[in-house]
């Protein structure tokens, strides 16, 4: 069995009540509200700005040109293909870059960006690897079988930009270099560092729905938790 298989085997629960989640089946059926897609985007963008060092880290971390090639493109795509996502539904709120950039993290968010910054910087490049496909391939299996199962869901007129971008043969590129990537550094590791890859992987995926959770319920939160305003410097 492949490495990438048995994780997915070990996350599939979680994974599947990110499936299961309102906010994801809301997309999916465009019964979302808007609020709770603003909120969500404005957390999501700072997420990106964070998550992108991991990109650069494992870029620096990798033990050969190929592979800082491809973290170096992971790295790009983020910050030109997938924040562009966000940069226009931002225009579409009415929201300024400026705005977009200096939103405040929720303790989730942070929680999570910590952690996966912890990884990357004390561990090695197969550990970020670990750290952040849940991230690539579960967004990607998101978008895909929100496309597959409900195809209506890709020319929705307000979500349908999300599903396109997720489900799309570029971010099914980018996962599907990750996932050779975590099995060939499997092969051949003993079992007690297959276990640490293992761990961090559930990790970020507990992270993963925590954050879907955290994007349903935060527009409701009351103003002073949801920390929804913006700040001037960027910590
Ligand atoms: C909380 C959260 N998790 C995952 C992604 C998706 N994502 C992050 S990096 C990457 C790969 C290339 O850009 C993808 C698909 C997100 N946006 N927000």
């Amino acid at each position: 069995m492949r490495f990438s298989e048995r994780l997915h085997e070990k996350v599939k629960p979680i994974w599947e009540q990110k499936h299961a989640h309102p906010f994801v089946r809301g997309l999916g059926d465009g019964t979302l509200n808007r609020e709770a897609f603003e909120f969500y985007m404005k957390q999501d963008y700072v997420y990106l700005v964070d998550y992108t060092k991991m990109f650069a880290l494992g870029a620096a971390k990798a033990r050969d040109l190929d592979t800082a090639n491809w973290f170096s493109k992971l790295l790009h795509e983020t910050l030109h293909f997938e924040m562009d996502l966000h940069r226009k539904y931002a225009a579409r709120f009415g929201i300024s870059n400026e705005e977009l950039e200096s939103t405040i993290r929720t303790p989730t968010n942070i929680a999570y960006t910590h952690y996966m910054l912890h990884v990357a910087y004390s561990g090695t490049i197969e550990e970020i690897a670990a750290a952040v496909l849940p991230c690539a391939w579960g967004y990607w299996e998101i978008g895909a079988r929100l496309a597959e199962t409900n195809p209506k869901s890709l020319e929705h007129e307000f979500y349908g930009d999300w599903v396109k971008t997720y489900s799309s043969k570029e971010f099914g590129d980018l996962a599907q270099w990750l996932i050779g990537f975590i099995d060939r550094a499997g092969e051949g590791k003993p079992e007690r560092d297959l276990a640490v890859l293992e761990e961090i992987f559930l990790n970020t995926s507990r992270f993963e729905y925590m954050f879907w959770d955290m994007a349903y319920h935060g527009h409701d939160w009351p103003a002073e938790i949801k920390a929804n305003g913006n700040v001037t410097q960027v910590r």
